[in-house]
């Protein structure tokens, strides 16, 4: 049986996408999605994506990382299926309900609320998830939160020259982080530009990473570091992020606009995988 598959990416970070939200596919687990995403031996992708029925939105999307595992959010995917959808809907993660928008080029998605409670990204003891004390090498005094996946957000004077693929793998795992961790480095250029590269919990360090984007920009939102609307440039390119309070009691949503990109369409015999 040959099964369809949709290339995709939103500013370089890249994904497979199967679509059965019509059509029934073979069953997709942590083993079959890993060996999907792998370079050498199948497509090749950070995160493979699956689309399906939902009973709550208009659709549902699964999230499995290039590593297998399943997790709750992904910004850059979140747009890419905005432009594969092709016109406004509401989607249900494992994280809860976003709603994407086509955009131009891309789309604008309501990611929900970010949650900054020590047992909600989740940390393994509580402590001020704004002013974590705790560092790794130069990575000092970071903040946390969970924007549908958890992310740790670390303010650097020059992201470019710290070495996040030897730190990277060391603080996705620190047992500070009991469900793994995204790592995003930052440097806040100015009042509405940061600069940020993220080492990816289950990817690796990616092109980009829309969760990333959002989770920075509300740290430093709260830190009073930036304006409320702010460019994030990441090495894939640049996205837009709005959060309207910076006052998490008032629960307002994160906003991301940026791009995304139909690369190609292809299909994959399902015994090579099964
Ligand atoms: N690339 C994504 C995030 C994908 C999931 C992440 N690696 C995790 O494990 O939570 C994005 O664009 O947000």
């Amino acid at each position: 049986m040959r099964v369809p598959f949709i290339k995709m990416h939103g500013l370089g970070n890249d994904f497979v996408v199967l679509d059965a939200r019509a059509e029934t596919l073979p069953p997709i687990n942590a083993r079959v999605a890993a060996a999907l995403a792998d370079r050498r031996e199948g497509i090749g992708c950070d995160q493979l994506v699956l689309l399906e029925p939902s009973a709550d939105a208009d659709f549902r999307m699964r999230i499995f990382n290039s590593d297998g595992s399943e997790v709750g959010a992904c910004g850059n995917a979140a747009r890419a299926v905005a432009l594969l959808h092709g016109s406004a809907a509401r989607v249900e993660t494992a994280g809860g309900i976003i709603a994407v928008e086509p955009d131009g080029g891309g789309a604008r998605v309501d990611m929900g609320r970010p949650r900054f409670d020590w047992d909600a990204i989740p940390l393994a003891y509580p402590m001020d998830t704004l002013s974590m004390p705790v560092g790794w090498e130069g990575m000092d005094n970071p903040a946390a939160v969970n924007v549908g996946n958890p992310h740790v957000v670390c303010f650097v004077e020059d992201c470019d020259t710290v070495p996040l693929d030897e730190l990277g793998p060391e603080i996705e795992n620190d047992p500070l982080f009991p469900e793994r961790i995204n790592v995003n480095c930052a440097t806040i250029e100015s009042r509405t530009r940061i600069r940020l590269r993220v080492w990816e919990r289950g990817a690796g360090l990616t092109r980009a990473c829309g969760t990333g984007a959002c989770a920075t920009a509300v740290v430093a939102m709260r830190r009073g570091l930036v304006e409320n609307r702010v460019t994030v440039v990441l090495p894939g390119g640049p996205l837009t992020i709005e959060w309207a309070d910076s006052n998490p009691a008032a629960g307002a949503s994160i906003v991301m606009t940026g791009p995304a990109t139909e690369a190609f369409r292809g299909s994959f015999e399902w015994d090579d995988y099964a």
